[in-house]
Order: C-alpha cells, then structure tokens, then sequence
C-alpha cells in the first residue's frame, strides 16, 4: 500500500517503521516545515493517509484528505469540537475517515471493559468513579483522548453525573478526569472506584508506542476500498 504520513513526530517515525515492516511504501511525509507538500497528493497516487499531528493541524489536514480522495486514518487527538464537520465533509465527499483516539488493541480492550464494569458499578453509589491519565512531557492537550473516550463509556451508564470535568475533583456530580504530566511515561489510564472500605481499580499501561502505530497501520489497510466514518469498534468487532 502507498501510504502518506501527515505528522512525523514520535507517533508518524513509529508508524514509519511499523508500516514498512509491513511491506508498505511511505510516499509522503508532511510536518510542520513542508506543509504546503500536503497539495502533491491525492487518491491517484495514495492509497491512505496516517494522520497524527496537533490538536490545531488535524481537521484540516483531514479535510484536505477527504476533499482529495485519500482515505484517511486520524489518531490525533484534542480537537474533537470539529469531528462532526469531518463526519459531514467525510458523508459528503463519499470518503472513508477511520479516528480512534487510542489505536493500541490493549486500549480498545480496556474500554470494553471499562463500560462492562460502569454499568455494574453504577449500582453502589458507595463507590465513587474517577480517571487518571498520565503521560510523557511533551503532550500538548489534556485531559487525554483516551480518558475523555473512557470518560464517555462510564458516563454511558452513570445517569446521575452530568458529563466530565478536567482537573477539578471538588467539583460535584461530575466525572473528574485528573492529568498528570511526568517524563517518559508513554501514557497510562487508570479508572478508579474508591469507597469508605476499599478501592477498585481498571488500568492500562502502554510500555511503548508500538501497539498505537501497530493499530493504525491496520487500520489504514482496512478502510481501503471502504466508505463512511469508523472506528476501533467497527475494525475488532468489540
Ligand atoms: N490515537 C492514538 O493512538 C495516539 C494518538 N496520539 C496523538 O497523536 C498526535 C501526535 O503525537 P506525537 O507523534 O506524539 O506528537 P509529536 O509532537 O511527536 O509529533 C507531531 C508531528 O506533527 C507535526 N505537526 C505539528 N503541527 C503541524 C501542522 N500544522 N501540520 C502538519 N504537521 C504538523 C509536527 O511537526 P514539527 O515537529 O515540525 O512541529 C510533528 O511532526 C497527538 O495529538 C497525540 O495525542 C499519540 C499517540 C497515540
Ligand atoms: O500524546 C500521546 O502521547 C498520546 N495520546 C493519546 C491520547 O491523548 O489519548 C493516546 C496515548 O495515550 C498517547
């Protein structure tokens, strides 16, 4: 497959690595120096795009992709106020869009599981639900994709919380969502119900970025030949 890498930070040099490994050939790489090189390509001499860059570059670059006939798989995260205006523009243009804001199977497994356990422990109200995430120095948004995503899942059942909020564990019916940032943790999700007599914990530890690259390289080989907007649910049948 001819793959265009649109992002070649740790997330688009891992994918490199993974896509080739894999026999795919990488005929593009566009950051933030060569972004006006995005315009060289199109679905004649792409097969998919990988997208991961910047909570401000990644609708836009979506956008180019599914208004030029590149499938396009996204795993940037922190700019989901726009996913329904890509959803449209995806609808629109008859395009293929694949997002996941963790691509690790790991992760995807984890959220199953994270909502199975919500929707049983909604039913003690002794125990009361909280997220943390912990990642690397560098990352620029917080809370994480992957704790808003696990957020959802447990509000999914917990009817009496009124949506998430981020870093304010004061605040009241809410999910809180704490972040914190230390070196080199390549990013860690812990769900935690703690009552008066004990504590029950759901976590996710990524030892590298490999199962994320690995995730979305299959992704980019599966929406090929496809239409309409998916996600980790759609590809792994969970
Ligand atoms: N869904 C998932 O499984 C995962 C998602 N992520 C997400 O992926 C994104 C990237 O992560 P990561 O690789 O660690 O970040 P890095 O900062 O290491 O890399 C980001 C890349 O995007 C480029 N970039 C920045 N702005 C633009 C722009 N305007 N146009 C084009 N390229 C741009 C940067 O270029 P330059 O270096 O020149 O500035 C760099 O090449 C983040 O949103 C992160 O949260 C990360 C891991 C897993
Ligand atoms: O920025 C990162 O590094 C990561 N970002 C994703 C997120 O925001 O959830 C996924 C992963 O945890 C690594």
């Amino acid at each position: 497959m001819k793959i265009l890498l649109i992002g070649y930070g740790k997330m688009g040099k891992t994918i490199e690595q993974m896509a080739q490994a894999k026999g795919h050939t990488i005929v593009g790489k566009i950051d933030h120096h060569n972004t006006d090189d995005l315009q060289n390509y199109n679905g004649s001499n792409t097969d998919a795009a990988i997208e991961f860059t910047h909570p401000e570059a990644a609708f836009g670059n979506i956008s180019y992709c599914l208004n030029n006939g590149i499938p396009v798989v996204s795993g940037s995260t922190g700019w989901l106020e726009k996913f329904e205006d890509a959803k449209q523009l995806c609808e629109q243009n008859k395009g293929a869009f694949f997002y996941a804001s963790n691509y690790s199977v790991g992760v995807n497994l984890f959220f199953h599981f994270n909502e199975y356990i919500a929707s049983k422990m909604q039913e003690y109200k002794e125990y009361e639900v909280a997220i943390r995430e912990i990642h690397h120095l560098q990352k620029v948004d917080k809370p994480s994709g992957t704790g808003i995503t696990a957020a959802e899942g447990i509000l999914a059942s917990y009817k009496n919380l009124n949506g998430w909020v981020a870093d304010i564990p004061e605040e009241k019916g809410k999910l809180n969502i704490a972040s914190e940032r230390e070196p080199d943790v390549v990013g860690t999700h812990i769900v935690t119900y703690s009552s008066e007599v004990d504590q029950i914990e759901l976590g996710h530890i990524a030892h590298s970025r490999a199962g994320f690259a690995e995730g979305a390289v299959m992704a980019a080989e599966w929406i090929v030949g496809r239409q309409g907007v998916y996600g980790m649910k759609d590809m792994l049948n969970l």
